[in-house]
């Protein structure tokens, strides 16, 4: 048996604060002793049934965050850039498709997640860092591409992307993360002695680190610490 404590990360491509959260797991991922699972969700489908209103919505906190994410971009060392309209890019456009299509890079990987992790990375790339769209089949090719999937395991996400299986798939996650009560993203849940702890937001790794008693290194912690 196992003694890796399991942590669950929800996550959806359209937050950015989800992207810092993403990237800090996956360097730590090898550090800490956790069986990291990614779980692609839809922050929208949270908001609504959490009955909560997206933060950037209150004109403060929008310039707030603005700034805040310009400082968090350089101590996460993460390539972020706000889109030239981030309204039209969250609340308009949106990420339904593009966390169905996630979802589909999910169902088709056999044998870990370098798939979904990869796409996921591509994806916020997109948004996030270089202005470009995450709602058109050719946008999902392209990221997936950057990804590393090969032509025709393309064209079988982006079939399975718009099947009832794969929208109910991602339904379910969203769900399951309201199940643990959820209001936003990142989410992150730390399976210890068999009770699931939740923590929001990517400010709060020190925190988790000492529930899950694990030292919290900064944001790029070196590798060489790996316990594998
Ligand atoms: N303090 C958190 C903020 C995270 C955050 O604002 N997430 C947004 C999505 S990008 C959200 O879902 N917010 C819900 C809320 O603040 O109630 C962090 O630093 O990560």
């Amino acid at each position: 048996m196992t003694s890796r404590k399991v942590v669950e990360l929800f996550y959806d491509v359209v937050s950015p604060y989800s992207w810092l959260g993403f990237e800090v797991m996956c360097r730590y991922r090898n550090v800490w002793n956790i069986d990291l699972k990614l779980r692609p969700a839809f922050l929208g489908g949270i908001m609504h049934g959490a009955g909560n209103k997206p933060p950037g919505l209150v004109p403060n906190k929008f310039s707030y965050m603005t700034k805040d994410l310009h400082r968090l971009a350089n101590y996460f060392d993460v390539p972020l850039h706000p889109p030239s309209d981030p309204f039209e890019v969250m609340f308009q456009k949106g990420s339904l498709s593009a966390m169905r299509f996630v979802t589909a890079v999910q169902q088709i990987e056999k044998g870990g997640d370098k798939q979904v992790e990869q796409v996921s990375r591509e994806l916020w790339r997109r948004i996030w860092s270089e202005d470009k769209d995450i709602t058109q089949p050719e946008s999902f090719s392209e990221a997936a591409k950057k990804a590393g999937l090969t032509d025709s395991e393309i064209e079988e996400v982006l079939k399975l992307c718009i099947s009832q299986e794969v929208k109910d798939k991602l339904k379910h996650t969203t769900q399951e993360a309201l199940n643990y009560g959820a209001f936003g993203f990142p989410m992150l849940i730390c399976h210890i002695d068999g009770r699931p702890e939740m923590f929001f937001g990517s400010d709060r790794f020190e925190l988790m680190a000492n529930c899950i008693g694990e030292k919290w290194l900064g944001p790029k912690p070196d590798s060489s610490a790996s316990k594998l």
